[in-house]
């Protein structure tokens, strides 16, 4: 298929989200290089074998295996290509398209909505008990070290919520963070995830153990606390090992880099980056060996993802899962088969007036369970505070 591109003046991405309205369509901020892919108009599935033949492609996966929750509109587990692709890194903007010219667009002001909602979900706290219950029984019988239970509330709006609004808050209020938003159907499922899964730069992989988190509070310490706090630190390094081993069985040698602090608007994580370098896999083979790491599912991953089968009582669908980009043969910015995905967590799937947050947290036999109710709690506020 042959693209065109074309410079444009038009600065404000999400006019560029706001037009293609009713569109199956991607939002995608990545406020750590300060670049915005916004894309229109699906063409088709494509195959890996077909990336060369497009630009971009968008990526995303369901956390298990099978789907079934029908809110979540066929979304997911496949590679989905463009007609249109707009991208301002820089300071400058361009058109990628599929199209023989550029699409106009009306730069109008982009709504700014205070929604008023109610919180629809009851019964939350015995049901988040019985989850957690749930999974001390496993990690007391020694079958599983860790389970990141997670959490899944309903919310009402008086009007549908306005998903520009929310992106835009979404944007200014998470730096640091990749603010993603995807449209298909009626749903949309969007969020400001601080987790790369993969990154690929020609053949170099990077991926992110993140886990272990503290609230912010009056100490005013950076989190250092974090660095020497024993759960927090078992936490991450299980996450550390198995995302080591995993690429350890792709790469030669895998870089574990020292662990710091990250920082977010309302928490802090301890995060560690891993590096190796293959000549012969994809992203999306490396994704699939590394998804759900122990941050998003728990270890060993397969009798952890059993005990959330068991015990957590409604679909994950894309939540804490992989979602980003994959580059085709983009010549103006990346190698083909580069990308970056991240795990869609901080994040909720909207139906109309119908909100759906998640937020999740990693349960080692240490964990107290209203404690980490309340971590649940400060995650959701990612979501909370764009709306
Ligand atoms: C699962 C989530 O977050 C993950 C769990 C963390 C933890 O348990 O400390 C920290 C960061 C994320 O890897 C979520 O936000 O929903």
């Amino acid at each position: 298929m042959k693209y065109t591109i074309f410079p444009t003046e038009v600065t404000n991405p999400l006019a560029v989200w706001q037009q293609f309205e009713g569109s199956e369509r991607v939002y995608w901020h990545d406020t750590q290089v300060n670049r915005v892919i916004v894309a229109a108009g699906r063409v088709k599935r494509i195959t890996e074998a077909e990336l060369p033949e497009y630009p971009w492609a968008w990526y995303s996966q369901s956390f298990f295996d099978t789907m079934n929750d029908s809110t979540w509109q066929d979304m997911g587990n496949e590679l989905v290509v463009f007609t249109y692709y707009y991208v301002k890194e820089e300071g400058k903007a361009y058109w990628v398209t599929a199209d023989s010219i550029a699409p106009v667009i009306t730069e109008t002001v982009v709504p700014h909505i205070k929604h008023t909602y109610e919180m629809v979900t009851t019964g939350d706290y015995p049901a988040w008990e019985r989850l957690f219950e749930g999974i001390q029984k496993s990690i007391q019988s020694g079958e599983v070290k860790k389970v990141v239970a997670s959490r899944k509330v309903a919310f009402h709006s008086d009007r549908p919520f306005q998903v520009t609004s929310i992106i835009h808050n979404l944007v200014e209020q998470n730096q640091g963070a990749f603010i993603f938003a995807y449209a298909k159907g009626e749903a949309v499922f969007l969020g400001a995830s601080p987790e790369v899964l993969v990154r690929k730069r020609g053949q170099d992989f990077m991926s992110y153990a993140l886990a272990g988190t503290l609230k912010k509070d009056d100490i005013q310490d950076g989190g250092e606390r974090l660095l020497t706090d024993a759960k927090n630190l078992r936490e991450h390094q299980i996450v550390i090992d198995r995302i080591r081993q995993t690429m350890l069985t792709l790469c030669d040698k895998v870089d574990v880099q020292d662990t710091h602090i990250m920082e977010l608007p309302n928490l802090y994580h301890l995060r560690t980056l891993l590096y190796g370098h293959d000549t012969n896999d994809s992203i999306l083979t490396m994704a699939k060996a590394l998804h759900p790491t122990p941050a998003m599912g728990g270890e060993p991953r397969e009798k952890a993802l059993q005990v959330l089968k068991t015990y957590e009582p409604y679909e994950r669908g894309l939540y804490a899962s992989p979602v980003g980009w994959v580059c085709g043969n983009t010549p103006l910015f990346r190698e083909a088969g580069d990308g970056l995905l991240i795990v869609g967590i901080r994040s909720a799937l909207i139906h109309g007036q119908d909100l759906y947050a998640y937020a999740g947290c990693g349960v080692v036999a240490e964990s107290d369970c209203e404690a980490e109710y309340t971590e649940t709690a400060t995650k959701l506020q990612t979501i909370l505070k764009a709306l």
